[in-house]
């Protein structure tokens, strides 16, 4: 064969192999990585897009505006979830009765003696030693002593029953029980026509537990659902602010304090009243020092104290807070108190820690006001209204 065609004919195979082998390729789907235009918006595959929502961190997820809500509906959720729902005042008497327990001894003491089959003149003896040693003051000893000489002759009976009955109703008699207990707790109106909350001045010698006090009875408040302010005029120690200040953010309840230690209690106790008034509260609380040594001092610091809170509303109440356990000093301190500045009421603390329960009836004879709340142990709700025929059941218990 020509060498030509030869050379011809390999030629032409080899155009029809490169031409088949581009032909195949061509069908075999091979393809080319798309172009990436970097404005052309982003298609998530939904799948892809659930799961980096689930593990995106919430912040990225959410417009700025929409977070600060969400984090403050949480606080709102959690501050309200925390705070503490007080206890409400009708039910704590019964539950702390049982703290009075030591008082209980007098009780039975009293009712140990009567029940002797005809009482001698020693045995008369022995129960007015009895009295004053629960310090219920040699006056109404002496009185409650002459009623029960003619009742037990009336009642001619040494049975326990009719003996306890006697006793209990003369105990009543003499607690009082027709005294207006009631805290002055009403909003009043103002002398500008402007509705006023009412005004609580707590005073007492320090140690008695008026910072405890205050805060308890704002604890009693707030479960009647009134609306509450505090002033911490103890500017004296700086820790019963700090103390009243804790007391006040776990139920929610503002206190009104000064940062600077020594500040003029006074001008606290003004603030406190402006910001209730400002807020439409309906009580507001001042917590104060007292720890003047004398009674011009003593006048002055709480003169002052009143007068600014009375500048638009008369003060509503005074209570003058007293430690059961400090018997006749107490009561000399009381009357120091009392002659400083008119007292509307009395809170007397730590009759858990006492039997010296006879004190309630010789401070109220002594200052004339009622005893309105008696403290019964260290607890945030251990404070409960005084009623005189719960009292004295407690104390023949
Ligand atoms: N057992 C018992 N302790 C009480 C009662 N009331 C108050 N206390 C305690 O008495 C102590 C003194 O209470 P505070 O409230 O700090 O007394 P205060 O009168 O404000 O004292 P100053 O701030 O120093 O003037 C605290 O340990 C209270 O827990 C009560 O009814 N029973």
């Amino acid at each position: 064969m020509d060498p030509n065609v030869t050379l011809a004919l390999i030629a032409v195979g080899l155009l029809v192999l490169v031409v088949g082998a581009a032909f195949l390729l061509r069908r075999s789907g091979t393809k080319t990585p798309p172009s990436i235009d970097p404005s052309a918006p982003e298609v998530l595959d939904p799948d892809t897009e659930a799961t980096a929502r689930a593990t995106a961190p919430e912040s990225e997820l959410t417009a700025p505006d929409d977070a600060e809500a969400l984090a403050e509906t949480e606080a709102l959720v959690a501050t309200e979830a925390t705070l503490e729902r007080p206890e409400r005042a009708g039910s704590r008497m019964q539950r702390l009765r049982a703290r009075l327990a030591r008082s209980g001894a007098l009780g039975q003491a009293l009712l140990g003696v009567l029940s002797r089959d005809h009482l001698s003149e020693a045995d008369w003896e022995e129960l007015e030693d009895t009295l004053l040693l629960a310090d219920i003051g040699l006056e109404p000893a002496t009185e409650l002593l002459d009623t029960l000489r003619t009742r037990v002759k009336v009642l001619g009976s040494t049975e326990a029953g009719p003996l306890r009955e006697m006793l209990r109703e003369e105990l009543v008699a003499l607690v009082n029980p027709e005294m207006d207990r009631s805290l002055a707790d009403a909003p009043v109106t103002g002398e500008d026509g402007v509705p006023h909350p009412a005004t609580v001045l707590v005073v007492g010698v320090n140690g008695t537990g008026k910072t405890t006090t205050v805060a308890k009875i704002s604890r009693v408040l707030v479960a009647e659902q009134k609306k509450v302010v505090l002033g911490a005029a103890d500017t004296f120690r700086a820790a019963a602010a700090d103390q009243l200040a804790t007391w006040g953010s776990r139920i929610g309840v503002e206190v009104i304090r000064s940062e600077k230690e020594g500040a003029d209690p006074a001008s606290v106790a003004f603030d406190a009243v402006r910001a209730g008034r400002e807020q439409g509260s309906d009580v507001v609380l001042v917590d104060t020092a007292g720890r003047l040594q004398n009674k011009a001092g003593l006048m002055d610091e709480l003169g002052k104290i009143k007068r600014v809170m009375s500048r638009t509303a008369p003060v509503s109440e005074v209570l003058l807070v007293l430690d059961a356990t400090t018997g006749q000093n107490g009561m000399r301190q009381a009357k120091v108190f009392a002659e400083a500045v008119d007292i509307t009421g009395i809170v007397l603390t730590k009759l858990d820690g006492t039997a010296k329960g006879g004190i309630v009836v010789a401070v109220q004879r002594e200052l004339g006001v009622p005893v309105k709340f008696v403290g019964l142990g260290e607890g945030p709700d251990d404070l409960a209204p005084f009623v005189p025929a719960e009292f004295v059941d407690a104390l023949l218990s």
